[in-house]
């Protein structure tokens, strides 16, 4: 077990919940606004205080300062304003933890990934609202990359498709899979239920401020889990891709 959280409990904003992520999975984290979704993230990242026992690697999160989280988890909050004026190799530079002879040829395969090779140069503060989420990913990415860290272990990330248009978000699903398949457990928030059917290995449904359901996705979201969270009626079709949600 790559992360074990038992009784994590955030005051007056997350009930305890019990949870845990294996190696190589994508864990997809859903449910309505304020479910209390980025408030498990960032408890999880151990940035936000929070209560019970979290062990990543066996190691429990409160006991590892920020130097030494660094290289074994990489943390994508959900907004983050450009950190000044400084070019986007420069920024993600500062994001690589590890020194590999590989490096560069991650890095180069990163930026073709997520359409980013001809930004590098350009200043953070003159992207646009797609290209800065991008950039954001990739710096995280390459942060805990195993084929450049092998320290690292985890990505947590909120909201990773958020600004990002559709071709985008297959780049980044396809991204996000072979990490995954390198050993990278991924934890993601999103609002896309056909995505997180499609995707996603298992599911954290959050409703008030606790985990209401987990399990496989075509389990946790069936439209009659989720009519009552949501308070609007689901209908709920099956294809030969898995079931299909919508809203009628
Ligand atoms: N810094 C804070 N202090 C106190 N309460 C907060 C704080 N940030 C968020 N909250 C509250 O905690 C609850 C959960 O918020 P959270 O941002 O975790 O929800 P979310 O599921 O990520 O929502 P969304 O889908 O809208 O991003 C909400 O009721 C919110 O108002």
């Amino acid at each position: 077990m790559l992360l074990q959280c038992q009784g994590v409990s955030v005051t007056g904003r997350l009930a305890p919940v019990e949870l845990s992520v294996n190696t190589g999975e994508l864990v997809h984290l859903v449910g309505p606004n304020g479910a209390g979704k980025s408030t498990l993230l960032n408890a999880l990242s151990g940035l936000l205080p929070s209560q019970g026992s979290i062990l990543l690697d066996g190691a429990p999160l409160a006991t590892l300062s920020g130097a030494a989280l660094a290289p074994l988890r990489g943390w994508l909050p959900q907004q983050q304003m450009a950190p000044g004026q400084m070019p986007v190799w420069h920024y993600l530079r500062m994001h690589i933890t590890a020194q590999a002879a590989e490096t560069d040829c991650v890095l180069q395969e990163v930026l073709a990934q997520l359409a980013l090779q001809d930004k590098l140069t350009r200043s953070l503060t003159q992207l646009s609202g797609g290209e800065w989420q991008r950039v954001r990913l990739a710096a995280v990415v390459l942060q805990v990359h195993p084929a450049i860290n092998p320290r690292g272990k985890l990505l947590l990330l909120d909201e990773p498709m958020s600004a990002l248009d559709v071709a985008q978000q297959r780049a980044v699903d396809k991204l996000l899979a072979e990490l995954c398949c390198s050993g990278l457990a991924i934890v993601a928030s999103g609002h896309d239920l056909n995505h997180s059917l499609r995707h996603a290995d298992r599911v954290w449904l959050m409703h008030q401020g606790a985990v209401v359901r987990q399990g496989r996705a075509s389990e946790v979201l069936t439209a009659a889990h989720l009519a009552p969270l949501y308070q609007t009626p689901f209908e709920q079709i099956d294809t030969a891709q898995g079931p299909l949600l919508f809203i009628p």
